[in-house]
């Protein structure tokens, strides 16, 4: 499966918490992820993630054209929904576009385990 990983930064460390007790199960996959949450998950496992550019600088843009374009699977996206984002708008296009093309996107680190159980079972 392709699979992208994203982290609002006050998520960061919940995520690669998430991903490093996953590890195993995640190296089965292709991973994509936003540049700052890529490179943070790399330093952190051995993981290979093809990083697009950073959430704001684009990087929501970019995972939310390949949504667009059927290259991505799941959608795993610690938001932090705290805390006002500059790039709000390119972060609501992207869950937009998860529903428009109706690929599963988890949120947050309850509907994240479900997935990857769910994964896992495959
Ligand atoms: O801002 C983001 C998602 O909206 C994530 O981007 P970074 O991984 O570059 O921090």
């Amino acid at each position: 499966m392709n699979i992208a990983l994203i982290a609002h930064d006050k998520k960061k460390e919940q995520l690669i918490q998430f991903v490093k007790e996953n590890e195993k199960a995640f190296s089965k996959h292709n991973l994509f992820a936003t540049g700052t949450t890529g490179k943070l998950l790399m330093e952190a496992t051995h993981l290979k993630i093809e990083r697009k550019k950073s959430g704001p600088l684009g990087g929501d843009q970019e995972i939310g054209s390949m949504i667009a374009n059927d290259k991505l699977d799941i959608i795993i996206f610690f938001r932090d929904a705290l805390t006002a984002q500059p790039h709000e708008p390119d972060v609501s296009a992207l869950l937009r576009l998860c529903d428009v093309y109706e690929v599963p996107l988890a949120t947050n680190l309850a509907s994240a385990t479900l997935f990857l159980e769910h994964i896992n079972k495959k």
